[in-house]
């Protein structure tokens, strides 16, 4: 990829934002309809091949048409597709067309392209181009529209949809009434919100972004004045990681770590955690846990520094030693498997001035707490809740729907990095930049998997400034996980060989 294409690759926008870009190139003087020909013709391309790759030899094609410019790509699409022989036919929903739309329409039909009902279309077509509506959609789809996009998705022919699955909001990534569900879907130009949300997930089918050649500098006079929304790219990841080592390093150049973890109810999540920070390089690993999971723990990581604890009647960490030195560590980690009896650990963590992150139970305590005593912190907090602890943490903040601004809004209440897990992963930071990653498996969503996490990212905030940490230890963990899933299956991913295919998934990058 060229730098250009790297750059490109990492920007999300709003549909408002895109419309502002695109205007940009139309008052330079791009012809509206020259754009339209362009980015129709790359999309043509790339479908073309996509069908080779399925081994579809001239599929017959059935094109839905909306009535903005959507429309008008997919009638450009139909017009070269037929042109270079394919059997095409158009459905037309809507009546009224927008004017560079319905010219596209009259020229399509002078060439002799048929215009069916969604019945016949549907009956004749081997596959779908959707082209009903883009980033334009304003309001719900409802009544005999509503009715149509049902047709289309019981009928289970492969869909492809033009920038967006038409139905989905563009920036939330939820289903406006309705929407169709798409096998493949061609972002195009810049990676809308949508793409990278957990609502429209089921949607999208496999997402392509098609750079069509906007200027940097007209995405940059746009995005100057908001807030930024990006993408965790491979190459965003890796390059932040601490490669390659200098010759003179040592291992206190490569930060300590301090572990707060496990209960004897949950032993293995201290195990968990202290393995996912083994994999991030980090150059001392102290793990504090209730004295009597020391045994447990030697064995498994020998190279760690055991802080054995006073214990409660349950078997949790009853209070921390006082001769903890926390000048030592540069990150601490506090939460999993720790539960709720370990009330009285978090008090004293919070006053350190270290970076401190929070997970599972160490989540749940904050929220007893009141998540206000996080604005007297001097150093930086990262928060890594699920949905669940989310609503805990900030009940006035819905996480499932625009999960951007979720993490956005908690992240400026708390002044804390706030990472919302999930099939794609949102990461807000107090300067109101979100970062997003684009690619996970839900060979993930089993226990155990976010104590990794929490280790990994852990490690890397010792070595690291944490917005940087925080983005890499989640690209890393969700590749880990598919790669963990291709080897093994998605039945194979638990969370000890997710910890197995760390090192591996950094090694193939780098190759
Ligand atoms: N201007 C160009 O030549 C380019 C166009 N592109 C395409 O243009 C699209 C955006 O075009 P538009 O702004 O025309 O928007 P759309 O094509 O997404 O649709 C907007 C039209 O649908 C109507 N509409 C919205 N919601 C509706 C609803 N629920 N029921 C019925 N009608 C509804 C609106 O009144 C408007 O006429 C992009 O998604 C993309 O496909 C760009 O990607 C590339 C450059
Ligand atoms: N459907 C999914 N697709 C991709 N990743 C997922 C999915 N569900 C969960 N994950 C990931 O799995 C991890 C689960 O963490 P968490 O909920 O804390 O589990 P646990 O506490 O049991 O370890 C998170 O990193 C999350 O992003
Ligand atoms: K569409």
């Amino acid at each position: 990829m060229t730098d250009r294409q790297n750059q490109i690759s990492e920007v999300v926008v709003t549909a408002a934002e895109m419309r502002a870009i695109e205007n940009r190139l139309f008052a330079a003087g791009m012809p509206v309809a020259a754009l339209m020909e362009k980015v129709a013709g790359l999309v043509t391309r790339r479908m073309r091949a996509e069908w080779e790759r399925l081994g579809l030899t001239l599929p017959k094609v059935g094109v839905i048409v909306g009535p903005g410019h959507n429309g008008g790509d997919a009638l450009v699409i139909a017009r070269e597709l037929y042109l270079q022989g394919y059997d095409v036919a158009v459905t037309q929903p809507l009546g009224k067309l927008k004017e560079l739309t319905q010219s596209h329409a009259e020229y399509g039909k002078s060439l002799g392209i048929p215009w069916l009902s969604l019945e016949e279309l549907l009956q004749s077509c081997d596959l779908l181009i959707d082209g009903l509506f883009g980033f334009g959609l304003e309001r719900p789809i409802s009544g005999d529209l509503a009715e149509q996009v049902a047709q289309i998705n019981q009928s289970k022919k492969r869909v492809f949809s033009i920038d967006l699955p038409s139905g989905i909001h563009t920036d939330t990534g939820e289903v406006l009434g309705c929407a169709i569900r798409a096998d493949y879907t061609f972002c195009l130009g810049l990676w809308k919100r949508a793409c990278l949300q957990d609502g429209a997930l089921e949607f999208l089918g496999k997402v392509e972004l098609v750079d069509f050649g906007i200027p940097l500098g007209d995405i940059e006079a746009v995005l100057a004045e908001s807030s930024r929304c990006y993408r965790i790219t491979g190459q965003r990841a890796i390059a932040a990681l601490p490669l390659p080592r200098p010759l003179l390093f040592h291992k206190y150049k490569a930060g300590h770590l301090l572990l707060v973890c496990g209960s004897q109810e949950y032993a293995g999540s201290a195990i968990l955690t202290g393995l996912g920070a083994r994999a991030s390089g980090v150059g001392m690993l102290s793990i504090a846990v209730p004295q009597s999971l020391k045994p447990l723990l030697v064995p498994q990581l020998p190279e760690a520094l055991i802080i054995p604890c006073p214990e409660t009647d349950t078997g949790a960490i009853a209070e921390l030693p006082d001769t903890l030195n926390w000048d030592k560590y540069q990150a601490i980690a506090c939460g999993p498997g720790i539960t709720r009896s370990a009330a009285s650990i978090l008090p004293p963590l919070l006053q350190t001035s270290q970076p401190l992150i929070l997970d599972a139970d160490g989540l749940n305590l904050l929220s007893d707490l009141g998540i206000s005593l996080l604005k007297g912190r001097s150093a930086p907090t990262l928060l890594t809740p699920h949905a669940g602890e989310f609503k805990r943490l900030f009940p006035e903040i819905n996480p499932t729907g625009d999960r951007i601004q979720a993490v956005r809004e908690a992240s400026q209440q708390t002044g804390a990095i706030v990472l919302l897990k999930g099939a794609r992963t949102a990461i807000g930071s107090p300067t109101g930049t979100v970062y997003l990653n684009p690619e996970s498996t839900p060979a993930l969503a089993r226990g155990g998997s976010g104590d990794v996490l929490t280790g990994l990212l852990g490690g890397l905030v010792a070595q690291l400034p944490p917005e940087i940490a925080i983005q890499s230890a989640t690209w890393w963990h969700a590749q880990a996980g598919i790669l963990a899933a291709q080897e093994r299956t998605a039945l194979g991913v638990d969370a000890f060989h997710l910890t197995q295919y760390l090192a591996p998934v950094v090694q193939r990058f780098l190759m």
